[in-house]
């Protein structure tokens, strides 16, 4: 994958900006309230029962936080996004049999939280970008399932 000037630029622009603590409970509730099938992996986190449930749920939220940070190292790493996330697609399949469908699921719910709140900074250009940079890591995190 090919990263210009301007779409580094702006990956790290937003990145930098994003309140993790605030953006990751968010992306990740509105995951599971909008596709039910993904609280099946959650099963560990006690009250999904409703969509006031999952939001009010601690676990979930600090959830939300791990993912995101796990984000970070793509950001940090734009030229080795498949190398960095091996590991993490190895867990992903092997160990927690997430069908990879479902990271294009979560890269959607965290584009549209984002989008919420940048407001009009969120323009088409950015969300290209910003949606190049997600189909990158999503094509990661699926390299090694077989
Ligand atoms: C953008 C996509 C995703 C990223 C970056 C991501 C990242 C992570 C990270 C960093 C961890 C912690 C790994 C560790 O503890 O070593 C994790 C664990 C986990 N992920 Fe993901 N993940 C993604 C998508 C998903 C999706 C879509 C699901 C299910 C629908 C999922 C289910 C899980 C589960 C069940 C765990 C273990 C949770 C626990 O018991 O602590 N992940 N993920």
């Amino acid at each position: 994958v090919e990263w210009t000037d301007q779409e580094r630029a702006t990956i790290s622009s937003i990145f930098g900006s994003l309140d993790y603590d605030d953006i990751g409970p968010k992306a990740l509730s509105r995951c599971l309230i909008v596709y039910p099938w993904t609280q099946r992996h959650f099963g560990s986190f006690g009250n999904l029962y409703n969509a006031e449930a999952i939001i009010g749920n601690q676990k979930v939220a600090a959830h939300g936080i791990k993912v995101l940070h796990g984000l970070d190292r793509a950001v940090k790493n734009m030229d080795n996004i498949k190398e960095i996330y091996a590991e993490l697609s190895i867990l992903h399949s092997e160990k927690l049999h997430v069908d990879p469908d479902n990271f294009k699921l979560l890269a959607d719910c965290l584009t549209i939280v984002v989008a919420a709140k940048m407001g009009s900074g969120f323009n088409p250009g950015t969300q290209a970008t910003f949606q190049k940079f997600l189909a990158v890591v999503v094509s990661a995190l699926g390299k090694q399932y077989h």
